[in-house]
């Protein structure tokens, strides 16, 4: 007797088969999405291909459920026999019957919401693991969690940052390797010290974790990667105080025949690297792809593609494992677009450089040398007077997953460009929270100033198709906003992106063509996956305009709520009712003194500005733009900003980091801008 489908013994059935030997069976034919990155390789190359080239034009929904989320969502729905789990924001969990679109059960990790700002970048989560019946799921506040498949309730959770001192967060999908769930925190925006831990799958025990840069060099180090890096770090600035950073905050892959877990570090913290290390050095091991054992979490062998960080350059972006052919000989690569704008070519059996190129416009270096070393420009790091950073923090690619057809030969990645006004903060010291510094009030430092001096250039985003081999484009498609999906390519020559301004496309992977598209309400940021029920093909995409990007941006009128859409041939639904986005006119008549506007400038620099953007200018993401909101709304900002309503969605209480005085500054800030933008 077999199960009803969807029932939760189908489920428990279903799911108990999942493991390292499923996941890399499903590689050969890839009937199911088990894995975040679909295999270990992270390919997010999809073998099917019912839905083809010649066929994309008759997609149509399936069917679409409520996420119930108005913040970023940026999960990869993992399938598996026609059950799917996606998160939301807030780390909460859906479990859909793909088959009815209902759904069977979500679980809240109740994640306190006026805390969400101890994170830089939205209250996301990228999605869950699967392993031997249970699905796990890293919540925001850094709790580990192992749930029933079947009934969405607790087996295990762990504290992962337990002990650790500073404001750290999780945001990254899970991957489970050898029975281990491997993650890594975020905070390098606070100031911490990254790491990436193991845990047993079964009974959330810790096994080992790896620290990406070295503690206080007067107490023993972790093991001699710790000693070995402590060496490119000048220790007069005391940078273990203010953690030094490299959160691995998002991006691993794995090679069973290898037997190398490879993690992409993250950025320096302070972002200055004058303030962290006053002498210099590359600081080991920012901005790097590291290969670990993954039995033991030992280091093996690392390339930074950014020396000495001092931008926000992240190597967190997906690195892809692929197997392509350099100078006529077959190579074991890793392939890798991070935020610096290079495209990267890497041997990975022994992590030596073979080539890199930018995809996009760069001013820090002018190319790598042949020992894999930028050839930087002294201007991009002198930080004394404000710089355009292109890229910016923002990244020339973010966390939004490339993929990589081996077929077209070609990845598929989410370009942008984002400039951002940068200069060096001489007089930074560590959690000393004072108006003008960028978010200083909630914990950030950055020892940068953001925009002393307007950028001069405009974003865009660019759907680039990249070839590794020949380090150039094939093709790409402009877009007029940043911040687009990642992408999804597949074994019928198709590409899938979800855009800025609210679409899913299919392009043909060959050469660019549109063939398809469908609106989503609103912003794409999450990549689609595809995956077969009984025989037929899917392609689902989780949708919520968000990430850091889209707290204070959007590119669309429509608005949430978080929606997964699911689509197939023949496909017949209704979308849903799509949201006008609400915003009021440019406010007028608050009263305020003209005198004040200056110190409520320095006041919503340190305070308002990452999340609710410049009054006015910028228009509103999935956090409302203060420059448009009804007088009222301003007039009493006291009562929003002193443990006001909002923190049940994500708002800060600022009782005691600001007094009535400082909210009229701020008010008038707010009004003198409106104003000064104001059309005569
Ligand atoms: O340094 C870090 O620890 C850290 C963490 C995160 C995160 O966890 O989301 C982001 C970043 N940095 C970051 O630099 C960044 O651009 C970024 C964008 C996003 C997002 O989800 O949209 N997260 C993060
Ligand atoms: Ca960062």
């Amino acid at each position: 007797q077999t199960p009803p489908k969807g029932s939760p013994a189908h489920v428990q059935t279903a799911l108990q088969k999942v493991d390292g030997n499923f996941i890399r069976a499903n590689a050969a034919k890839t009937p199911d999405w088990p894995s975040y990155g679909l295999d270990y390789a992270e390919t997010r190359f999809s073998k099917l291909d019912q839905v083809n080239a010649s066929n994309a034009k008759d997609l149509g929904l399936v069917w679409s459920y409520n996420l119930e989320s108005t913040r970023g969502v940026e999960a990869t729905p993992l399938v598996v026999d026609g059950v799917m789990y996606v998160t939301a924001s807030w780390s909460v969990v859906h479990a859909i019957d793909v088959r009815t679109g209902q759904k069977l059960w979500t679980f809240d990790p109740q994640v306190d919401r006026s805390k969400g700002f101890r994170g830089c970048c939205d209250v996301v989560n990228r999605g869950v693991a699967l392993y031997q019946g249970k699905v796990y799921v890293a919540a925001y506040d850094g709790r580990l969690i192992a749930l029933d498949a079947a009934t969405g309730k607790t087996v295990w959770e762990k504290n992962t940052i337990e002990g650790q001192k500073g404001s750290y967060t999780i945001t990254g999908a899970p991957r489970i390797v050898k029975g281990r769930v491997i993650i890594g925190n975020g905070g390098a925006e606070y100031g911490v010290r990254g790491f990436v831990s193991a845990y047993d799958a079964n009974t959330g025990e810790r096994k080992w974790r790896w620290f990406v840069v070295p503690g206080d060099p007067s107490q023993p180090f972790e093991d001699a990667s710790m000693a070995r890096a402590a060496k490119t770090w000048d220790p007069s600035a005391k940078y273990w105080e203010s953690g030094g950073g490299g959160t691995p905050w998002d991006s691993f892959a794995y090679d069973p025949e290898l037997n190398l877990l490879y993690v992409g570090t993250g950025n320096g913290s302070p972002w200055s690297h004058k303030a962290r290390s006053p002498k210099g050095g590359d600081n080991l091991y920012l901005g790097s792809v590291v290969a670990l054992n993954p039995d033991t979490g030992k280091y093996v062998w690392h390339y930074q593609e950014t020396p000495g960080d001092n931008w926000d350059y992240t190597s967190t972006q997906s690195m892809i494992l692929a197997d392509v052919k350099v100078d006529g000989k077959a190579r074991k690569v890793l392939l890798h677009a991070p935020k610096n704008g290079f495209f990267f070519v890497i041997d990975r059996t022994n992590g030596k450089f073979i080539s890199a190129k930018n995809f996009t416009e760069v001013n820090w270096a002018t190319g790598y040398d042949k020992n894999g070393r930028p050839i930087e420009l002294a201007a991009a790091r002198d930080g004394s007077k404000p710089y355009d950073a292109i890229p910016g923090p923002f990244g020339a690619h973010n966390w939004h997953p490339m993929s990589f057809n081996p077929q077209t030969g070609l990845a598929y990645l989410p370009a942008q460009h984002v400039p951002l006004n940068l200069m060096d903060d001489k007089d930074w010291k560590f959690n000393e929270d004072k108006p003008g510094r960028p978010h200083a009030a909630l914990g950030w430092n950055t020892a940068k100033f953001a925009n002393a001096e307007a950028p001069k250039s405009k974003p865009f985003g660019r759907l680039v198709a990249w070839d590794p081999v020949a380090q150039k484009e094939a093709w790409g498609v402009d877009y007029a906003s940043p911040w687009n999906g990642g992408t999804l390519t597949t074994a019928g020559n198709l590409v899938f992106q979800g855009t800025a301004d609210g679409r899913l496309v299919a392009y043909d992977a060959r050469n660019g063509t549109k063939l398809w598209e469908s609106p989503t309400g609103t912003g794409v940021v999450a990549a689609p996956a595809t995956y077969l029920v009984d025989g037929k093909q899917y392609v689902s995409v989780a949708v919520g305009w968000g990430g850091v990007y889209g707290l204070a941006q959007r590119a669309t009128e429509k608005q949430g709520p978080g929606t997964v859409y699911t689509f197939a041939l023949g496909g017949t639904a209704k979308m849903p009712e799509f949201v006008q986005y609400r915003m009021d006119k440019l406010v007028q008549g608050v009263k305020y003194d003209p005198a004040k506007v200056q110190a409520g400038t320095m006041l919503y620099v340190a305070n308002c500005v990452f999340c609710h953007g410049v009054p006015g200018v910028d228009r509103g993401g999935n956090i409302p733009n203060l420059g448009y909101m009804d007088a009222a709304y301003i007039e009493n900002l006291d009562k929003f900003v002193l443990a006001g309503p909002a923190m049940s969605r994500g708002m800060p209480d600022f009782t005691g980091k600001l007094s009535n005085e400082d909210i009229d500054s701020i008010k008038a800030f707010i009004q003198g801008t409106a104003d000064a933008i104001r059309p005569k």
